[in-house]
This record gives structure tokens, sequence and C-alpha cells, in this order.
């Protein structure tokens, strides 16, 4: 069955000091508050992986995620980062197609989805975002943006390897401006795409796929996203950066 999860993308925040401060904050915090069994994700910037995953050690429900990776193995590509280079620094999660990546690093579906098969060819899983902006939900297009996203970014797996995607539904009209899809909104989105793997794989398939919520995701308002049947967790940007935080939203399973 599909695991809760609790992911805090820390995007391009934080000096080393002030990022193993947080991680060593909120892997002691979950040790003596959280009782309940979601997997927590912490997702660094890349030069600070190797340090919180020592932190991070052997807490069995703390996992070190990567924000991208390169589709390439290796070789003359300045600047990138390969999915073995990220395994061997103890990684086990990549996020794919975050709309920053999207919006500002023109990264396309097709660039997307040779990436989410490195990540799952290398052994590690991708979260592989997806999302309408504003205008879209406005002129009633939503369901087609994400169907197309989810569609050329994931649907040339084969069944075995999309059980190992995790995907994350992140309006953008919600990341980091405080505005929360309501959990109607989550729900009614999250149950589509669900319905939409069920149709290309088959219904078990898609009843064993996390699908995380992302946008303006707040102790405030964790708990009723997260009540939403088909809302397994969170990828949390904005307050995954302040450790209290971020475990109050650990803790709203
Ligand atoms: O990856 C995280 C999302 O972009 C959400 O960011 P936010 O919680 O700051 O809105």
């Amino acid at each position: 069955m599909r695991k809760n999860i609790a992911a805090g993308n820390w995007k391009m925040n934080l000096t080393l000091d002030e990022g193993q401060k947080l991680a060593s904050e909120v892997i002691n915090m979950a040790k003596g508050e959280v009782s309940n069994d979601a997997e927590i994700i912490l997702i660094p910037p890349f030069v600070h992986i190797t340090s919180v995953e020592k932190l991070v050690g052997s807490a069995a429900n703390v996992k070190v995620g990567a924000q991208n990776c390169s589709d390439q193995g290796s070789g003359a590509y300045t600047g990138e980062t390969s999915v073995s280079m990220l395994k061997s620094a103890g990684v086990s999660y990549v996020v794919i197609g975050h709309s920053e990546r999207r919006e500002l690093f023109g990264e396309d579906n097709a660039l997307l989805a040779a990436k989410t098969k490195a990540v799952l060819d290398g052994g590690l899983k991708p979260i592989y975002c997806c999302g309408e902006k504003l205008e879209s939900r406005e002129a009633e297009q939503h369901f087609a943006v994400n169907k197309e996203q989810i569609e050329e970014g994931l649907f040339g797996l084969s069944k075995e390897e999309i059980l190992n995607v995790v995907i994350a539904y992140e309006p953008v009209w919600a990341i980091g401006t405080g505005v929360t899809a309501s959990s109607d909104q989550a729900q009614e989105m999250h149950a589509y795409i669900r319905g939409l793997i069920a149709e290309k794989y088959d219904q078990e398939t898609a009843d064993s796929i996390s699908i995380l919520y992302g946008g303006s995701v707040k102790p405030g308002n964790a708990q009723e996203l997260f009540a939403q049947p088909d809302v397994d967790g969170g990828l949390v940007g904005g307050a995954s950066l302040k450790s209290r935080d971020f475990v109050d939203i650990i803790k709203s399973f």
C-alpha cells in the first residue's frame, strides 16, 4: 500500500551551517514526537547532501532527496549532477520537473521523461511534479495540463517502473504565494491523476502510488489536506525551512 510522505524541499536556501542545524533539529524532534509511520524526506541543495545524509544516519524513517539531476550518465556536462553520484552520496529520491525547473530552466516533458527514466535506472525514486498555472485553471484547462504532464513525463514507463514513482501535484499559483489549494481542489486533482494511472496501468498500480500535494502547505492546513483520501502527504517548500513547522506538518497524518 502507498506511503504517507512529508518531503521538505529547501530549494536554494540555507548555508551549510544553517542546513545542518535544520536537519539536526528535524531529525531529533521527529524522533521524540512523531508516532506515525510517515516517511520524512529532507531535500537540501546538492552541496549540503553529504552532510545532511551523515546527520540522518540510520534514522529509519528519514531519507535524503535531491532537487534535480542530469538525464546523462557521466561526461562533459559542466555543472550537472548524475544519478549515480547522488546514489553514492546516499540519496534515495530525486525531485523531477518542479515548476521552477519547468518555468525558469525550460525543462520540458521530454527531458523530464528522460530524467525520470535515468533516476529509476539508477535505482532511485523520482518525485515527479506536475501542476497548472493560474491562467490554465481560470481557463478550466487544469485537468488537460496535468494530464499532458503526466502522460508525456511518465507513461513511457513500465508498470514495475511507475510503482517506484512518487507524484507531486503542485498548482503553480499556490507555490510560495501563501494561497493553498482547498482540500477539495487538491482531492479532485489527486483523484483525477490516480484515475489516469488506473486507466493506463491498472487500479492496483494506481492505488500503490503516493501522490503528494505541494503549494503553501503549513501546520495550519496540513491536517485537512492530508485527510483527503487521495492526498498521501506534502512536498513542502517554505515551511520546511522551519524545524517546528515542518515537524508539526509531519505530525499531521
Ligand atoms: O517544492 C515545494 C513547493 O514548491 C511548495 O513550496 P511552498 O510550500 O513554499 O509553497
